[in-house]
């Protein structure tokens, strides 16, 4: 069985085919500059074969034709015809309150989708998109939908509720939905493997970082809360986004630099987190660069930063009770070894015991990096949401 996973953003289309059989990547790549000056598609196969190729690719059912195009072509493709392709699986990010799990998609489904957009401008509408593209071009194919949002719908009012007019939650659905669910279930169900737990009992914290971030206490193999909220900007300081701050600071900005809502927004979701502080990057790897030639700012943002995870662990063991792991996956959670040790020291008081060697040495691949003693153990599991969200389709076109 082959599928397609399309994640599908503002700016790019991103995707993977899978052959389930083997669970093994086909083809995958990207088109990026979406609707800009120099929009291109960049495809590998899975021989290694890599070509880009650039064109005036200006909405996403046109970037979706490259993408079916690359993947069939004589000289670069990785199917001989679009007949193979059993099913789309898509990344979507915003269900609301409506989707606890993955769907298929039929016409009921979008239109709660589209109900969904008044709460997430920005992501449900390129992700409708993609959906209406892969209508057009592959009418019979089933399309299954794979929600950020749904693993985190089992979090209760207390913990998902804002303290705002209550009103306020009935009228526009403002609580906490919390994302990248698909990356914290996917890695809280691999480190379970992986160490010999039961995922039904197991408590895990599991840090999703990456240039967004964010971190989820699972009990029971469900979420209890997350530290993303109403959008993906609440929570830890993340590449270019301020994670937590006072709501006083933003009307006294809105007020002080006379900012509209979409230039409020622009600040704290792209101009903020490690970017704004340090003035260099959002990139850790460029961070890590200024910090050895000496630039102070640089260094303040990845101390904020390392903090910040720290401050969100400390609370989660507190609300689950202890943990049994704390899994680290997303770019820097499985690359930055020294984030890991700077936000497991000095916790052997808690059980959380870091091995500094094996971490230092663990970039990219499933380890667990605690010492033996280590009561809650510390993992890396490399992410793949992709995988997760081919698995989910397979496992409900079959179903069905
Ligand atoms: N070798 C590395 N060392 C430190 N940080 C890294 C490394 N590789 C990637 N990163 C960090 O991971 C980030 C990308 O994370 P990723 O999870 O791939 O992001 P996205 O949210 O775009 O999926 C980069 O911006 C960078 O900060
Ligand atoms: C929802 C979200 O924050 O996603 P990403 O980290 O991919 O930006
Ligand atoms: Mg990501």
């Amino acid at each position: 069985m082959k599928i397609l996973v399309l994640n599908c953003g503002s700016s790019s289309v991103k995707y993977k085919l899978f052959d389930m059989t083997t669970k093994t990547i086909l083809g995958q790549g990207g088109v990026e500059k979406l609707g800009m000056r120099g929009s291109f598609l960049r495809h590998t196969r899975a021989d290694g074969d890599r070509v880009t190729l650039e064109g005036e690719i200006l909405t996403h059912q046109s970037a979706i034709e490259y993408i079916l195009g690359v993947l069939i072509s004589q000289k670069h493709g990785a199917i001989r015809s679009l007949e193979e392709i059993d099913a789309v699986g898509h990344r979507l990010v915003h269900g609301g309150e409506k989707f606890n799990s993955s769907v298929l998609i039929d016409d009921e489904v979008i239109s709660k989708i589209e109900e969904c957009i008044e709460i997430a401008p920005l992501h449900n509408p390129p992700n409708l998109a993609g959906i209406n593209a892969i209508k057009e071009l592959l009418p019979n194919i089933p399309q299954v939908g794979v929600f950020d949002t749904a693993f985190h719908q089992t979090m209760e009012p207390h913990a998902y509720m804002y303290a705002i007019p209550y009103s306020l939650y009935t009228k526009y659905g403002i609580r906490r939905y919390g994302f990248h669910g698909t990356s914290h279930r996917y890695v809280s169900k691999r480190a379970c493997e992986f160490l010999g737990l039961e995922y039904e009992k197991a408590k895990l914290i599991t840090c999703h970082i990456g240039n967004g971030a964010s971190i989820t206490a699972i009990k029971e193999g469900k979420s209890i809360d997350t530290s993303m909220g109403f959008t993906p900007v609440e929570g830890l300081m993340m590449g270019t986004r301020s994670g937590d701050i006072d709501a006083g600071v933003v009307t006294f900005l809105m007020d002080k630099e006379v900012l509209g809502t979409e230039s409020a927004s622009t600040l704290f979701n792209k101009h903020s987190g490690v970017l704004g502080i340090s003035g260099v990057s959002s990139d850790m790897r460029d961070l890590d660069k200024a910090i050895a030639e000496g630039n102070d700012h640089a260094k303040l943002a990845l101390k904020m930063y390392q903090y910040r995870i720290k401050k969100y662990i400390g609370s989660y063991l507190a609300v689950l009770g202890g943990a049994d792991a704390i899994i680290f996956t997303g770019g820097v959670g499985e690359n930055q070894s020294a984030t890991r040790e700077a936000v497991c020291s000095d916790m052997e008081w808690l059980g959380i015991s870091i091995d500094s060697a094996t971490n230092a040495n663990t970039h990219g691949i499933e380890a667990i990096v605690s010492t033996p003693n280590s009561k809650i153990k510390i993992v890396v599991i490399p992410t793949d949401e992709e995988l997760m969200i081919a698995t989910d389709t397979m496992q409900i076109i079959t179903k069905s």
